[in-house]
């Protein structure tokens, strides 16, 4: 596992890099960020808080827009940012619509021909990247993990952490896809990724999750009431009245006249941060 530096910036006395790698899972080059806090490049080990971005993102996104680098840097959290896809396959159609193929990954692992021989993010960030991150970085402590994400990164952060709790020990989204089978960014991914048995798909839809006993601990989403998606495709309501049907925990911060952009998330990733930095500090 061969990790290849794009580039490495100096940031709040910590280093913000961008590296490439092969993966096995994706078939093929991925990149992703990494931010390393000025503890983390003295040589502590300090915990790990991965970011999942939003359709048409790439690693950069969230990286150049969203300003988590002061706060990481002062509560000394190593901040992931991966790609949202595999890229250049050769598959028909892999780049012609924003919400499926590349930049469209939805942190799945694709059933159906041609895209299951490369479009698994699922199993790319639960399991592959980890094991890339433990072999090239001593200072990354992977038995203490968040996850958080945007819109179809927040769908994959609440189901990925909610699938793995001893893994993820916290989770945060900013205005998540919380019910990917009932709208139609999801309902289109999951007939293209998974087939249509849907069955199938409930493994992949965080409020299927919750209703079915998967827990974690205390969750904090935000969401924009400005949001041009939120009617349509992020419903975060349904994720709210599964998790108090089922018991799970959450805190749903429904913040006036915010919209879908990463200027939201600016505003209040400080809090996300410190959200994380609670259970894992
Ligand atoms: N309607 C938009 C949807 C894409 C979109 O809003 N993407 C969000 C995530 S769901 C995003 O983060 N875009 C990139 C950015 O703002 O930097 C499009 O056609 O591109």
């Amino acid at each position: 596992m061969v990790l290849k530096q794009i580039s490495e910036a100096k940031c709040f006395g910590g280093a913000q890099s961008i590296f490439e790698h092969h993966s096995e899972r994706c078939n093929g080059a991925m990149r992703f960020s990494l931010f390393q806090p000025p503890q983390a490049v003295r040589g502590e080990r300090r915990p790990l808080v991965t970011f999942l971005s939003g359709l048409t993102c790439t690693e950069e996104n969230f990286t150049v827009k969203a300003g988590a680098q002061r706060v990481a840097a002062e509560l000394g959290l190593n901040i992931l940012a991966p790609d949202t896809s595999p890229r250049n396959q050769g598959i028909p159609g892999e780049d012609e619509s924003y919400d499926f193929g590349s930049g469209a990954g939805f942190y799945l692992d694709a059933t159906q021909a041609p895209w299951s021989g490369a479009y698994r993010m699922y199993s790319y960030i639960s399991v592959e990247l980890p094991q890339v991150l433990a072999k090239n970085f001593e200072s990354i402590d992977l038995s203490r993990q968040g996850i958080m994400g945007h819109s179809m990164g927040g769908h994959g952060a609440l189901t990925i952490g909610l699938r793995n709790p001893e893994t993820y020990l916290s989770i945060s989204a900013f205005s998540p896809i919380v019910a990917p089978s009932q709208v139609p960014w999801g309902q289109k991914a999951f007939t293209g990724y998974l087939g249509e048995d849907r069955q199938s798909w409930a493994d992949y839809d965080a409020t299927a999750l919750v209703l079915s006993g998967h827990r974690s601990g205390g969750i904090l989403i935000d969401q924009g009431d400005a949001d041009q998606f939120l009617a349509e495709q992020l419903r975060p309501e349904l994720f709210a009245s599964a998790c108090q049907t089922a018991g799970q925990e959450l805190e749903l911060r429904m913040q006036a006249g915010y919209d879908h952009s990463y200027y939201f998330i600016a505003t209040f990733i400080e809090d996300h941060l410190r959200h994380h930095a609670t259970a894992l500090l």
